[in-house]
């Protein structure tokens, strides 16, 4: 018998399902279209193909070498056309749009400051124009139907020397938009704690931070960025799974370092897609989301860069029912761990959840009832 809970999503009620995405990149969830025209009007030459279809499936292919360092090449070109004000207001705001469109009802948007001034840009200026950008798409979506909130997180390159003035970016604008800060970047070779200051920093200024941690690298990285760094959140946070051991009869041991980000409720910003593509994950049946649900970590699903995965929340959720057959009431679970772990202040979570995600879930359960009864009446009219 089909119970409530039992109940497989179907595509598109995970698409209505309302959804919270912590980790998406400005700067890898262009529209291919966009891309090109942006290109045209600045006289920026080098893109590899020049026809939207072809673009799209160009990014999706150079980011799926299986390593993180090649992934990130691909984002020359998107930071390229990124470069002046009209561009960023513009990429912004058709990003607050399509993640509207497909049902994700509150965001925090990342991208680096410092590669947008190519063209004379500050950093002002560009924190201002992405703001401005958040605000029309938002603004976009309530005229189309939909209901999104987009909070920015600004992130400094890890190879680079700029995260204090970053983090002091991000400080100065937080009543402005900006919920938080990020460090993200090839990761083998730059430690979180070359940035300590940036975090010594937002901690003294009682402000979050997030560190993209444990994905091309392992546990050091998560040590470092947690007992370090003092990070809020981790970006990725997968390889956590290596100091987890599941035996053969299925008891699982946690060793310290698991044990303390489940202990201490440390958010997991996993995407499943971008962790298949750089080696991060060896298929979706394995990716480590699985266990660590199955474990109650805070675990949360989120798409990285939608241009070089392809891909959208939907599409993340789709693929992790089809590989461990999740209900509604686990998409519910993953939406209110992620809005659990937003940067913005605890009323408005807590409204987010019981005012917005938990109704909207509750109205996707009930359709099972619905559609019984009408096929029901159907056939016992075909029968009369
Ligand atoms: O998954 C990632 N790991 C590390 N760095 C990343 C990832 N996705 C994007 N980035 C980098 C490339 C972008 O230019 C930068 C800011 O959004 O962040
Ligand atoms: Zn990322």
């Amino acid at each position: 018998m089909t119970s409530q809970t039992s109940h497989v999503p179907t595509a598109d009620q995970i698409r209505r399902a309302p959804k919270v995405l912590l980790h998406d990149h400005l700067d890898g969830g262009l529209r291919p279209g966009t891309i090109i025209e942006l290109a045209r009007e600045q006289g920026y030459s080098k893109l590899p193909e020049t026809e939207p279809d072809k673009l799209g499936i160009w990014f999706r292919e150079a980011a799926d070498s299986g390593s993180l360092e090649r992934y990130l090449e691909t984002f020359a070109h998107t930071c390229a056309v990124m470069q002046t004000r009209e561009a960023l207001f513009r990429v912004a705001a058709e990003c607050a749009v399509d993640l509207a469109e497909d049902g994700v009802v509150y965001a925090e948007v990342r991208y680096a400051p410092e590669q947008h001034l190519e063209a004379g840009l500050t950093l002002e200026e560009v924190v201002e124009a992405v703001n401005e950008g958040f605000r029309e798409g938002e603004r976009l979506a309530r005229e189309a139907g939909h209901r999104i909130r987009v909070g920015a997180l600004l992130t400094a390159m890890r190879h680079a020397a700029r995260s204090l003035e970053i983090a002091e970016l991000a400080n100065r604008h937080r009543d402005d938009g900006v919920v938080g800060f990020d460090i993200a970047g090839a990761e083998a070779g730059f430690p979180p704690t070359r940035h300590l200051d940036a975090f010594e920093y937002l901690k003294r200024e009682n402000n979050h931070f997030t560190i993209h941690a444990g994905e091309a690298f392992g546990l050091p990285s998560i040590w470092q960025a947690l007992q370090w760094c003092g990070a809020d959140r981790l970006g990725h946070g997968v390889r956590i799974i290596d100091d987890i051991e599941v035996a053969d009869d299925g008891s699982v041991r946690l060793g310290r370092l698991a044990s303390y980000v489940r202990d201490k409720r440390i958010p997991l910003e996993m995407c499943p897609t971008s962790n298949l593509q750089t080696g991060a994950a060896a298929s979706y049946a394995e990716h480590p989301v699985g266990l660590l649900r199955k474990l109650h970590f805070r675990a949360t699903v989120n798409t990285d860069n939608r241009l070089m995965s392809g891909t959208s929340m939907s599409r993340e959720f789709e693929l992790l029912v089809d590989a461990f057959d999740y209900t509604l009431d686990d998409l519910q679970w993953f939406t209110v761990n992620a809005m659990k772990s937003a940067f913005i202040p605890f009323d408005e979570r807590l409204a987010m959840i019981n005012d917005v995600i938990k109704p909207g879930y509750a109205e996707l359960k009930s359709e099972w009832l619905f559609r019984q009864t009408a096929t029901t009446s159907a056939s016992s009219g075909r029968e009369g």
